[in-house]
């Protein structure tokens, strides 16, 4: 730790091959941790930090995929690169999808295998300052960035993204790299509140001052003095309110509901909204003066189906969280990650975790497989049916109508779909079908 040079972690069951990359990379100045199985490399990245793991594919006991997906579990933002001798597309493909940053074939070129460490090694020092966001996307990384170099200053920062792309995380990570990170971040909904109740949510009222008032209130910017206030769906904000708030940060006051004084309040807004809001300026249902306060800094959360290389990342430190939080540790095959990698996800990071928590509570063993999945994303409620399941189905509604129409016989069931008697038997066991169900009284 603490040491300046860069570290690569190589990991290769064949002893001839980790000795040419050490030297080559050692050669280029890295140093090099050389492991010769996933178990002995997962061991030492519990003592060492590199900026970068080399894997293997193909290795006995736990291949570089598994590893890969292990790592991703216990350091996300550790890149790791897929070595393998065959180089076949399949492999490329699932390598990319479980999180592969990239996928090296054998003969390793001299040239390729820099550039590629060069690449993900430069760009791991990235900004570690937003602990909570998990991304590696290139896009979210120069977001990132700004947002690190706004979160000093006091300008107003509005985040515009689709829902559940992480606009509150974001929000939060701002206010911890303030200045006002040891003072209150408060958020709210702005359509979680009904209209009528709005006003005093945010700037309070007297006792008394309507139906319900049995107290006086502070309001949530009061609450929130000398820290940050997040208003979140700012666009859906009542017009007779968005003045007010507007006169609140021109004054630096509020004034509670029934109240004739006002106090002055030091909060920081940041706001955040799914609709296009210069869409809503221009048709006159957001203030243009409103929009200009709040929209100092614009910071623009993409899709999660615009930065899919982060979705192996994210499935990983969900499993985790489950993890510590009581649930079963669980994985995905290969298949299921396939799904959950190209998914579509208009519900974006907060549907994949939805989806990714449904799937651990419903697993019935530790592994969970892709039909399970597709079954939690919906799809075959759709009506879109994979291949194999839609053929399966075929099959055992095929093989129970051949047992009704021979009442449960056997070889009887076995000539009309055609097929020998031992076949038959093996179908019906695959399908979990059980002739006894279809037997009527008079048989064999
Ligand atoms: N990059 C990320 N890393 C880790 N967790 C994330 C990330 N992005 C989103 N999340 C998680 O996804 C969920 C939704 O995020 P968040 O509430 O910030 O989205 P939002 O854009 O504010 O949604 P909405 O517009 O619906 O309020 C939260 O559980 C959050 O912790």
């Amino acid at each position: 730790m603490g040491m300046a040079r860069n570290q690569i972690l190589l990991v290769d069951d064949d002893p001839k091959l980790l000795r040419v990359l050490t030297l080559r990379l050692e050669a280029e100045g890295y140093g090099v941790i050389a492991t010769s199985s996933g178990e002995e490399a997962l061991k030492r990245l519990d003592d060492v930090r590199p900026q970068m793991v080399l894997a293997d594919l193909r290795m006995p006991d736990l291949n570089g995929i598994e590893l890969l997906v292990k790592i991703q579990g216990r350091h996300p933002s550790l890149p790791v690169a897929i070595l393998s001798a065959h180089g076949d597309i399949p492999d490329a493909v699932r390598a990319t999808h479980a999180g592969a940053v990239d996928f090296l074939t054998k003969p390793v070129d001299r040239d390729r295998l820099i550039s590629c460490i060069e690449r993900h090694v430069e760009s791991d020092a990235q900004p570690n300052w937003a602990d909570g966001i998990v991304t590696r996307s290139k896009t979210m990384r120069a977001i990132l960035e700004d947002a690190q170099r706004v979160a000093r200053t006091e300008s107003a920062v509005l985040i515009t993204g689709a829902s559940g792309t992480g606009k509150e995380v974001l929000a939060r990570a701002l206010h911890d790299q303030s200045g006002r990170r040891h003072a209150p971040f408060v958020a709210i909904n702005c359509t979680a509140v009904p209209a009528e109740l709005l006003e005093s949510e945010l700037f309070g009222h007297r006792k008394g001052s309507f139906t319900g008032a049995h107290a006086d209130h502070p309001g949530l910017f009061r609450a929130a003095h000398g820290g940050t206030v997040f208003l979140d769906e700012i666009g859906d904000m009542p017009a007779g309110l968005q003045a007010k708030l507007l006169r609140v940060l021109q004054e630096r006051e509020v004034r509670p509901v029934g109240d004739t004084r006002t106090i002055p309040v030091n909060v920081r807004v940041l706001s955040a909204t799914h609709c296009h809001l210069e869409a809503r300026v221009a048709d006159g249902r957001f203030r243009e003066d409103l929009f200009y306060r709040l929209n100092v800094v614009r910071l623009r959360l993409p899709p999660l189906e615009q930065r899919r290389e982060d979705i192996p990342l994210l499935v990983a430190h969900r499993l985790d969280q489950l993890c510590a939080n009581g649930s079963p540790r669980r994985s995905y095959s290969p298949e299921a990650l396939d799904v959950l990698a190209a998914a579509a996800w208009p519900g974006n990071v907060r549907q994949l975790f939805n989806v990714i928590e449904q799937t651990v509570a419903l697993a019935p063993s530790r592994t969970i497989g892709a039909a399970l999945v597709r079954k939690c994303l919906g799809e075959v409620g759709e009506g879109l049916q994979a291949f194999d399941e839609a053929r399966d189905e075929f099959a055992r509604n095929y093989l129970r109508q051949m047992l009704e129409l021979s009442g449960g016989n056997i070889s009887r069931a076995a000539r009309l779909a055609r097929r020998n008697r031992t076949d038959f038997y093996k179908l019906l066991n695959r399908y979990k079908l059980d002739p006894a169900q279809f037997k009527q009284l008079d048989d064999e």
